[in-house]
């Protein structure tokens, strides 16, 4: 029996070796599983739905191609993420546009690729594309994004739907801009969109909500206004620690259509096509990332410091949110209890760089290859080169195939853009 920790079918030792570490490992696999989940889930429901990949969480081309295959739509949110999608040939009817202050070129860009949905955040921005589709020729459909003044119990920092918000349009103003904007020609408002928050594991928030919304829609009905597509946003929690409950998508879906079709039913209005946007349920235990320990440093009395060749460079989530990831020494999965101490997991970067605090791990030691488990999600999109390190390869395993999908960084890639000014030369 292996002593090496296999995950998606790979020897992650073997996949350590090979491709050098730090390493994101993803497992398409588990892309399919779990975007497969949702989709079946939603087909139990019959009705008209949509799922529309929030692409912050991981977006590159491989990934584009995924989502694409899946038959999933794609949330992008900055002229980066478009750009991605466009060149991955991803199909731009299949395309939303988010972002709560978008560029004028970024607006420009999504025009001109002729994206299938923009949505906006503002009366500003609603104008202003009415503007560019009308110097362009065209009109677009647009969601309004309303912030429906719900707090979610998450990080304060992942809450994007409470009142007090840079997100969207508060809800009570957003009656009146429809009065104040009814004449605009060239931008088509379809739908409603709201996001409440990420890393959400109970559903009753996201239920609250759904009523919030068709109240919302109700009283735009009776002012002529009729929206027919409902985006609820994403935010389904995933579970991070090994005692983490589990988002239930079917037993979510179940209540939140039987509270629409009751809520619709109440307000007079069709059961409106729903859509979801998730990024890290599709994503997020889909990867692991894979570290050589070095330096183990014991404090007498007080700790013990097990630092990694990567850190926050790589996952800032613990240093931004305190978020919580398990571990697990890949190459001693059989050790026994008995060999377990209590260790800190740090990072090689210039601060107190903790990636895990206090983690139960069977005697680390130099050269040990660590696995930082569900870190599919909010990493490789959110790396950087701080310290100048170079930003990992990323790796993608399906059935017993690996491949390289995101090259390690180069230290000529990190000068790559340094340009010494004329003085020094
Ligand atoms: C508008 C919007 N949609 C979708 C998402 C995806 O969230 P999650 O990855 O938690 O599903 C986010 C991020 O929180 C978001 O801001
Ligand atoms: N980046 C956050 C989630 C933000 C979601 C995007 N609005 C995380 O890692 O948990």
């Amino acid at each position: 029996m292996t002593k090496n920790y296999i995950f998606s079918n790979h020897d992650t030792v073997k996949l350590a070796k090979k491709y050098g570490t730090p390493l994101y490992a993803i497992s398409e696999d588990i892309i399919r599983d779990n975007a497969n989940g949702i989709i079946e889930a939603f087909d139990k429901q019959n009705i008209d739905y949509e799922i529309n990949y929030a692409g912050k969480a991981f977006l590159n081309m491989t990934m584009c191609k995924i989502i694409n295959d899946l038959g999933l739509s794609l949330d992008v949110v900055s002229g980066g993420e478009l750009f991605t999608a466009y060149e991955a040939g991803f199909p731009m009817n299949k395309v939303c546009l988010h972002g709560s202050n978008k560029s004028i070129s970024e607006m420009k860009m999504a025009i001109e690729y002729n994206v299938g949905k923009i949505v906006v955040d503002s009366e500003y921005e609603l104008k202003l594309l009415n503007d560019l589709c009308k110097k362009a020729k065209t009109k677009k459909n647009v969601f309004l994004r309303v912030s429906p003044g719900i707090e979610a119990h998450t990080h304060e920092y992942v809450q994007t739907g409470r009142v007090d918000s840079k997100f969207g349009i508060p809800l009570k103003l957003v009656k009146s801009l429809f009065e104040d904007n009814k004449d605009l020609e060239f931008v088509n408002i379809i739908g409603l969109h709201c996001h409440i928050g990420s890393q959400i594991y109970d559903e009753r928030p996201f239920l609250i909500t759904s009523a919030i919304m068709l109240d919302l829609m109700k009283e735009l009905k009776a002012n002529g206004h009729i929206i027919n597509e409902l985006n609820l946003g994403g935010g389904f929690g995933i579970p991070y620690l090994k005692d983490d409950s589990i988002f239930e998508i079917e037993i979510y879906l179940d209540k939140l259509l039987e509270a629409v079709r009751n809520k619709c039913k109440e307000n007079g209005l069709d059961i409106p096509k729903l859509i979801v946007e998730p990024g890290r349920y599709i994503i997020g235990t889909a990867g692991i990332t894979l570290y050589e320990v070095g330096t183990i440093k014991e404090i007498p009395h007080t700790r013990k410091y097990v630092s990694v060749d990567g850190g926050m460079a790589d996952n800032p989530r613990p240093a931004l949110y305190n978020a919580l990831h398990h571990a697990i020494v890949a190459n001693k999965v059989n050790f026994s209890e008995e060999d377990e101490e209590l260790v800190t997991i740090s990072g090689k970067c210039c601060e107190t760089d903790t990636l895990i605090s206090d983690i139960l791990l069977p005697n680390p030691v130099a050269g040990d290859i660590l696995a930082v488990l569900n870190t599919g999600a909010y990493n490789y999109s959110m790396a950087s080169n701080y310290n100048r390190l170079p930003k990992p390869a990323v790796v993608l395993l399906k059935g017993d195939k690996d491949e390289v999908i995101v090259e390690r960084e180069t230290y000529e890639d990190i000068v790559s853009k340094d340009r010494v000014p004329s003085w020094y030369k």
